[in-house]
């Protein structure tokens, strides 16, 4: 089966993340779709942006036999002293080179599925959902782009009577929210940064929509015990990790807003995704920095305190200090 193939009424996945704790209340299953209409300088999903299938070639993998090179008929695979390059501009997205690549080396990131066979994938965890209190969670890339396909595969899931959690960074259509409204138990809700300039600098674009979605969605939720809120924000150093950011979003939060939120989750950096960007051949400002140490981290945590009391909570690894 190609990636290419099966379009219609489908979604288009590029990983399964199965037992993580990260991804919402308990041990959830998360599935990862592509697309993303931000494009924030730290993500650790950079194959998330493009809301394409994509080549992705590793170099480590690769033992050089060329037969990518030879099965393109468009001449789009080249290799050079670099490695084998992908002219995206010439590439007719057949996808053979991947097929035929001998050790797997050339992947394809992002494969089309239909809603029933990805409700059955992601229910295969079920049995462990119960004793770690877990359910099935919708990532990305930012899955509200997909709004349609991930209605119908909440809905799946909720009728398995399985937890849902959507993880989304707000930015999306007023329909759209209201289409996953009814099927989704937690919201995970981002927000990255309060200054809509500073927002625009590292996102690439203001956060006004994304605070006006909050609101309509902290009213509609309001009063249902069984529609969560968690608020999160990566604490990214120089970027959203400033105590001026973390004051603004505390101010925002308390009072009123923060009756409908029953958590703010500050997710300390992380460089897993280093390897990531060297794959896709991208520069990543972050390549060299490290993770924050647990002091710092908890500097920030006592700022959002302030604010929210104890339904601020730090979550992500962080370094020895
Ligand atoms: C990859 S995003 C996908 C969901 C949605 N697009 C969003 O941004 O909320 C999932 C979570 O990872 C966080 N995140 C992205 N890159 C990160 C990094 N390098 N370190 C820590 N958290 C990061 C985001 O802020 C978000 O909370
Ligand atoms: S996907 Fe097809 S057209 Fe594109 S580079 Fe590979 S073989 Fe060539
Ligand atoms: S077919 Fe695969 S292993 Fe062979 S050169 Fe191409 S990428 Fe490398
Ligand atoms: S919104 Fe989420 S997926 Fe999109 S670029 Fe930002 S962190 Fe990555």
């Amino acid at each position: 089966m190609k990636p290419s193939d099966y379009k219609k009424d489908c979604g288009l996945v590029f990983d399964f993340h199965r037992g993580t704790t990260h991804d919402g209340p308990g041990m959830r299953t998360t599935v990862f779709l592509k697309g993303c209409p931000l494009h924030c300088a730290w993500c650790h999903n950079p194959e998330s942006i493009d809301p394409h299938p994509a080549l992705q070639w590793t170099e480590r993998e690769c033992i050089g036999c060329r037969t990518c090179v030879n099965t393109c008929q468009f001449g789009a695979v080249q290799a050079d002293e670099e490695g084998i390059q992908i002219r995206r501009d010439w590439c007719q997205e057949c996808y053979q080179c991947a097929e035929k690549c001998p050790p797997g080396a050339l992947k394809v990131v992002g494969t089309y599925w239909d809603v029933d066979s990805l409700a059955a994938e992601a229910l295969k965890d079920s049995m462990f959902f119960e004793d770690f209190e877990g359910g099935v969670t919708v990532s990305g890339g930012e899955p509200i782009l997909q709004y349609r396909f991930v209605t119908e595969f909440l809905k799946k899931i909720k009728e398995a009577g399985q937890n849902t959690a959507l993880d989304t960074c707000g930015l999306g259509l007023r329909e759209a929210y209201e289409s996953v409204y009814p099927y989704v138990d937690t919201f995970l809700y981002d927000i990255k940064l309060m200054d809509k300039n500073e927002h625009i600098r590292y996102t690439g674009m203001s956060n006004q929509l994304i605070l006006n979605n909050l609101i309509w969605l902290i009213q509609k939720a309001g009063g249902d015990p069984d529609k969560k809120i968690w608020i999160r924000t990566p604490l990214i150093p120089g970027a959203t990790a400033t105590e001026e950011n973390i004051e603004k979003i505390g101010k925002f939060l308390k009072g009123e807003v923060l009756k409908g939120i029953e958590r703010w989750e500050l997710c300390a950096f992380n460089n897993v995704c280093k390897d990531k960007y060297r794959k896709m051949h991208l520069e990543w400002d972050y390549r060299d920095t490290p993770l924050m140490t647990e002091d710092n981290a908890n500097r920030f945590l006592q700022i959002a305190r302030k604010y929210v009391g104890e339904k601020a909570v730090l979550s992500g690894l962080t370094a020895k200090d």
